[in-house]
């Protein structure tokens, strides 16, 4: 593969659009960059990476991994992969999964883990003095999370690309907010991102999929469909909802 790919030139001008447009990134920040083992947060280390090698901006970075505490995790393995990028990856061992999907729990395993998972992001960065906090979602994941709101949160609301929690303390970025998964999952394969398997009870079986399968069977009746769900978020006429 050339060193950069078609694939790779789209998402890193896709990334630059949303770091410029959201006011993402400042000089001398150190961003805790948040790994699950996926393909996007790790296409989001080697974007983000990458980036700083070519912009005057100067910034650091400091991938973390929250072990969910299953058996067959695969912590040691993305360690590696993160020595082999030039990273020293943070595992922080939890049993978070291990409890959200015990009879101890009532409340859905997947809020429930990624809630705690991201105090403990948000106490580890802390921490390491850091403020700021990158995530791997993707366009697909704003869409989805805006129908999941709608359906079972009944509001309408999703994940913006820049939010600040606790009075501007901690601020989230999510860089990848403009990319599409396919083109994420393309790259991934370029790159030959190792795969991991996910050894979570709930992967694959969340309302988040329902919405996905739904959304894909639209995508494919209009090649419009998506772009435009997308840049309706952006297109708000507050006068035609309801009060
Ligand atoms: N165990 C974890 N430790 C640290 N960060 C995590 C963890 N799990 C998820 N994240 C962060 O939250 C983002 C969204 O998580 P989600 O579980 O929805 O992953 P995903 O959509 O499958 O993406 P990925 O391909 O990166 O796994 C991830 O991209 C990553 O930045």
């Amino acid at each position: 593969m050339p060193r950069y790919s078609y694939t790779y030139k789209t998402i890193n001008s896709l990334v630059g659009k949303a770091i410029h447009r959201y006011d993402m990134i400042q000089d001398g920040d150190r961003i805790a960059v948040g790994l699950s083992g996926g393909k996007d947060s790790l296409t989001l280390l080697w974007a983000l990476a990458e980036r700083r090698k070519r912009i005057r901006v100067h910034y650091d970075l400091f991938p973390i991994y929250i072990d969910p505490g299953f058996s067959g995790g695969f912590g040691g393995e993305l360690a590696e992969t993160c020595r082999q990028m030039g990273f020293l990856l943070t595992v922080d061992k939890t049993d978070h999964g291990l409890v959200a999907h015990s009879s101890a729990n009532r409340e859905n395993p997947c809020f429930l883990c990624s809630r705690w998972r991201r105090k403990r992001l948000f106490e580890i960065a802390d921490s390491m003095g850091i403020t700021k906090l990158a995530l791997g979602h993707n366009k697909d994941d704003v869409i989805e999370t805006l129908f999941l709101n709608i359906c079972y949160a009944g509001e309408i609301s999703t994940m913006v690309p820049r939010q600040a929690f606790f009075r501007g303390r901690f601020t989230v970025i999510r860089p990848l907010a403009m990319v599409d998964e396919q083109r994420i999952r393309r790259f991934a394969s370029e790159r030959q991102f190792p795969r991991f398997d996910n050894p979570c009870p709930s992967a694959g079986v969340t309302k988040r999929s329902e919405i996905k399968d739904m959304l894909e069977r639209l995508y494919r009746t209009n090649r419009k469909i998506k772009g435009n769900i997308y840049r309706s978020m952006s297109h708000v006429k507050m006068e035609y909802l309801l009060k």
